[in-house]
């Protein structure tokens, strides 16, 4: 049985404990969020997770993997000491590691573990396929990501802008994908994802755009190298509890738990 820590509980967190009750070889014994999400937490996990614990940090004893669904700051907070004292961590807020050094501080944290920390592809695909590419050399790395208006609230998109007048495609960001990821912490993690696969956080071009004509989150990626080239369009239905956030993101994070308990894994 792997015993599981659970950081967050929100949009992506609630879902991967619905899709986990199936799951007989985990048990999710801890669900961390902070003090103040202690009692809508409880109610979920009373729902989904009876045998976990609300608890404001990951326990010391007793847990074999620790999955973060929380937001850039629970890295810090919470993946870093776990990997410290060993245990693996799997995290899908990717975007955390755009902050200078902190890329190399959470490796320094597995290493002193002597643990791995996975980041999960998350909303995007083909990281395996840029992975790969990138070991032959690759030129030219894009990220477009276009998402509906709604979805860019409380970001600095709205900067200048009423995101619900809009009613033509607008380009909101165009940089890096350091920049991006710093800017849009609960939206750009798939630019930082895509980015640490391919050719780093400061030379992916990356565009973010809000767009009144989809209902989707849509992600484009193409990629140039000595592998040849690909183009990727992923249109991804919004989670009901977040548009910001795609339901794929929720399958990968529990494709990547799965993985790690199964006898044969893809
Ligand atoms: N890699 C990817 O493709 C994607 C990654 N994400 C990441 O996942 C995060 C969570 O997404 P949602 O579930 O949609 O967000 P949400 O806002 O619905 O839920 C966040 C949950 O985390 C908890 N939380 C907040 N700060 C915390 C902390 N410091 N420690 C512990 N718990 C904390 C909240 O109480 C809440 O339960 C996003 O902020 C983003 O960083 C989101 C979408 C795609
Ligand atoms: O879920 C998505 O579509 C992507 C997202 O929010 C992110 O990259 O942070």
């Amino acid at each position: 049985m792997t015993r599981i820590a659970l950081v967050g509980c929100g949009a992506i967190g609630t879902s991967m404990l619905e899709l986990l009750q199936a799951d007989k070889a985990m048990e999710i014994k801890a669900i961390v969020v902070p003090a103040d999400a202690f009692a809508a937490t409880r109610a979920v996990a009373e729902r989904l997770a009876p045998g976990a614990q609300v608890l404001s940090s990951v326990p010391v004893e007793g847990i074999d993997l620790v999955v973060e669904a929380a937001g850039h700051a629970a890295i810090e907070a919470h993946v870093l000491p776990a990997l410290q004292r060993g245990t693996p961590c799997i995290v899908a807020s990717v975007g955390a590691l755009s902050a200078a050094g902190f890329a190399e501080k959470l490796e320094a944290a597995a290493v002193a573990g002597g643990t791995q920390v996975q980041l999960i592809a998350g909303a995007i695909g083909a990281i395996d396929a840029l992975a790969a590419a990138r070991i032959g050399g690759l030129d030219e790395v894009r990220y477009i990501g276009r998402k509906p208006p709604r979805a860019w609230k409380g970001t600095p998109a709205e900067q200048g802008r009423d995101l619900e007048a809009l009613t033509q495609a607008t380009v909101i960001f165009e940089g890096s994908a350091r920049e991006a990821a710093t800017l849009y912490p609960k939206n750009a993690n798939v630019a930082a994802s895509v980015s640490l696969a391919g050719l780093g956080l400061d030379r992916t071009l990356v565009r973010l755009i809000a767009d009144p004509a989809v209902a989707d989150n849509v992600h484009v990626v193409e990629a140039q190298g000595a592998f040849g080239s690909f183009e990727l369009t992923m249109r991804n239905k919004p989670l009901a509890a977040n548009p910001k956030t795609s339901a794929l993101t929720v399958y990968s994070a529990v494709r990547a738990l799965r993985n790690r308990i199964a006898p044969l894994a893809i």
